[in-house]
This record gives C-alpha cells, structure tokens and sequence, in this order.
C-alpha cells in the first residue's frame, strides 16, 4: 500500500501559519525513561533498547548519567562505542566529575544541566544565579576544551523568566561553542500556547539550536513538543511509552506519528514502534494504559457495530493511521455495541458463515451475555452461542416438521 494511503493527512494544517519544522528527535528513554521510580534496566537491555531507536532512526540517543554508578558510566560507554548512526548523549551537572565521566564514556554530547529558576535556586542550589551560570560556564569551557559537544540545557525554564534564560544563552553561545541549548518544561506546567511563546522567545534571540523537554504533568508533553517544533525548537526529547520522571515525558511513538500526519516527516521507520514499546513495558515492568495512543491494547482494537462496519469497508474510516504504519495489529471485538454487518463480518473472517435469521438470533445472545457478564466474547464464547443458535434453529424446525406431519 503507498505511504500515503497508511494514514489520512491532517489537511487542516494547510491552513495555519507555522515555522516550517527542522527537527530531529532526541530518544531520551534510557535515561529520564530509568528515573521513572522503580525502574533499573540492565546493561543488555539499555544496548537492546538503542539498537532499536537506532535503526528507527532517531537521530540522538540519551544513554545516560554516567556518575550514577560505575554500571550506568560502562554500560553508556559499551552504547557510545557501537558505531549507531544516533550521536550518543549524556547528562552532567555543572561538576568537572560529572563530565569526566562523560569524557570516560566516549560520548558524542555531553548535556550540562543547571536551573535558573528562583524555585530551584533558593530551594535546590542554595546559590545564586551568578555562581551557578559561573559552574555551568567553567563546566561547558572543561568540556568543549576536552573535545566534547555541549548541551546546556536550563532545568525548570517553564519558571525561569525568560529575559533570563535569553541572557544565560546569549553569554554562553558568545563565550563557548555550543550545539544546542535546551528548554526544559521540569515540572510540566507548560500548554502548547505557552511553549509555542516560550520557544519562539528563545528562537528570536539567540543562534544555537533549541532542544524541547517536555513532562507530562497535565497530559499535554506531546502537544508541547509539537508546538516547541512548530516554533522552532530542533531537538525534541522523547521516552518510549511515555515513561519518566512523575507522569513521564513526550511519548517517542506519539511525537513520531504526529511528525508524519501532521507535518509530512516519514523518514522515521514507524514500522517497529509497537515492538519497541513491547520490549520497554518488559524491562520496566510497565505497561502503557489500554487506550494509549498508537500502542496501547485498544489503539487498533474495535467493537461498536458502527465503526466495524465501516472498517470492513475502509479501515481508515475510523482509524487515523493503519496499524502496519506501526507495526500493530487490528483486533475486532464481539461485545455489547456489535451489530448485524459487523458480526457477519467478524463470523466470516473467522471461517463460518450463517444466515440471516440465524445471525439475529446470534446477536440478541451477544448482547444478553455481555450484559449479564460485563464484558466482550471471546472467540470460544462466540463459538458456543453459534453452536446454540444452529442447534435451537435445528430443534424448531424438527418441531415445524412433526407439526406438518
Ligand atoms: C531534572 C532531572 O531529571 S535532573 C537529573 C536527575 N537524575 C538523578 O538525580 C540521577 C540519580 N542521582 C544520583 O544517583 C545522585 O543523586 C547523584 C550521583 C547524581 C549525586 O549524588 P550525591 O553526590 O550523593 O548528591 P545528592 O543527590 O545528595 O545531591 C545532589 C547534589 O548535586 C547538586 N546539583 C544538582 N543539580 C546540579 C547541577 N545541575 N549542577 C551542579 N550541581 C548540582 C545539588 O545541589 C547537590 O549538591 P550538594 O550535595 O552540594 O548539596
Ligand atoms: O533539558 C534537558 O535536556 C534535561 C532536563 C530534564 O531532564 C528535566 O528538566 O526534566
């Protein structure tokens, strides 16, 4: 089927005035992703887990925080030294030992976080401004005069005032050479109307590209992430699943699909996004909620007789995007909201074929038991109420008969 067949395109965006997007994505999973609480993955699964992202195309891999422990600095080592097209990142505070560390593990970027928020600094830091800009400038001079490429990124800049985030990144673009600067939403208390504001801000003064890391606090990461894109921002950070720090961060399969239907960007191997959020729900142990979009159990799952009835027809009546687009499956449902065209439908594919009459009576028996039981039927179940139905069907027309005789 041609690409553009897998998904109906949002043609509404035809109409709105945006920067036109020159993005790259920022896979930020085997770092913010572990900090979700409880969760420690392994050597062979971080390695497993950027293969992935890999050879999906992602273009920049956060491996991790290597002065977390000597096992975090060899395994993000083992991951910079697998010759992945991704460039390998790490994350360091304003601290010489955090970027030798970095230096230890042959990564490509090494990410130097302060906050510059009053919040952090009066409550976090106990420092002012000026010394911790003076750490992150010494710490950004160490790195870039070792060889390494630098993020700074601003922890909490959704509550940093922006004329200060602006001076901080004009002082340390004109002093150090830097490759991105970042804009971190900590906390998640930012809406699209406002990252939109907050990066165009940005953007307009100063010259280094800008990274978006957005929290999910209210649900809104990836609808952040597009507006930070829309606005300017180069560097999207996402997790697989979602996972992270709270409520998690952008989801890596949202903001990729997103990419193509709203904005056209198919360079990305979507293909194995279902199988990579598999792997990630095995090795946290978590796993996405039924409806979540795009690898959620019900994303391509369907049961009022409405809809399957259509999709019999067109799946894209009612799916925005294929489930091969992201290597999924669709899964209809027998349940309460089935009607005659679907049950057909469904009793077809599965090799059986009954008539008119006999379908009826089989969906009045649907309907019964999964009032009674509150839930859907399983393939077994609908195989007993078939079974029923022919049979009742059998022992009215015997008695049609012995009746006529
Ligand atoms: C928004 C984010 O996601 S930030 C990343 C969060 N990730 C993590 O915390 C990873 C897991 N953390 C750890 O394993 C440990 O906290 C470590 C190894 C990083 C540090 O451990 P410790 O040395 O025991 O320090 P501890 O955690 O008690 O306190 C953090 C220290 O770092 C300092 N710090 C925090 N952020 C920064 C920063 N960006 N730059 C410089 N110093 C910083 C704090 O002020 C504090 O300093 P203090 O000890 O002088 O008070
Ligand atoms: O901006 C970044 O690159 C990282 C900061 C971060 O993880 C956060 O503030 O949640």
């Amino acid at each position: 089927m041609p690409e553009s067949e897998q998904y109906s395109r949002n043609k509404l965006m035809d109409f709105i005035e945006y920067r036109p997007l020159d993005i790259e994505i920022c896979d930020v999973t085997l770092r913010d992703g572990e900090q979700t609480p409880g969760v420690v993955f392994t050597k062979e699964q971080k390695l497993a887990m950027a293969t992935e992202l890999d050879s999906i195309g992602v273009e920049v891999i956060e491996a991790g925080f290597p002065v977390v422990s000597a096992n975090e600095k060899e395994t993000v080592k083992e991951i910079a030294n697998q010759g992945f097209n991704s460039r390998i990142c790490c994350l360091s505070r304003a601290v010489k030992g955090d970027v030798d560390a970095a230096l230890e593990c042959d990564v490509d970027i090494v990410s130097i976080f302060i906050a510059m928020s009053d919040m952090h600094l009066k409550y976090k830091y106990h420092r002012s401004l000026e010394e911790m800009l003076g750490c992150a400038k010494e710490t950004i001079e160490y790195a870039t005069d070792h060889g390494l490429k630098v993020r700074f990124a601003a922890e909490d800049a959704s509550r940093t005032p922006i004329d200060r985030l602006k001076q901080a990144f004009k002082e340390v673009e004109k002093e150090y050479k830097v490759q991105y600067v970042s804009l971190a939403d900590t906390i998640g208390i930012l809406n699209p109307t406002t990252t939109h504001y907050l990066v165009s801000e940005i953007f307009k003064e100063v010259n280094t590209s800008i990274c978006i890391h957005c929290h999910d606090d209210l649900g809104m990461a990836t609808a952040n992430t597009l507006a930070a894109a829309e606005a300017g921002a180069k560097q999207l950070h996402t997790t697989v699943n979602a996972i992270g720090e709270r409520a998690g961060n952008a989801s890596l399969e949202e903001v990729m699909v997103a990419l193509r239907v709203q904005y056209g960007i198919d360079r990305y191997d979507t293909t194995k996004l279902t199988n990579l959020s598999k792997m990630v729900s095995e090795y946290s142990g978590i796993t996405p909620s039924v409806n979540k979009a795009v690898v959620g159990q019900n994303a391509f799952t369907h049961e009022s007789g409405i809809h399957v009835a259509a999709i019999l027809e067109e799946p894209r009546t009612y799916e925005l995007f294929l489930p091969e687009m992201v290597g999924g499956k669709r899964n209809l449902v027998v349940g309460k909201h089935t009607g005659t065209k679907a049950l057909k439908g469904i009793i077809n594919s599965i090799g059986l074929c009954l008539e008119r009459e006999e379908l009826c009576a089989l969906i009045e028996k649907v309907k019964v038991c999964t009032e009674e039981k509150h839930k859907s039927i399983s393939r077994d179940q609908l195989e007993r109420l078939i079974t029923q139905v022919r049979q009742e069907k059998e022992t009215t027309e015997k008695g049609e008969e012995k009746f006529s005789i």
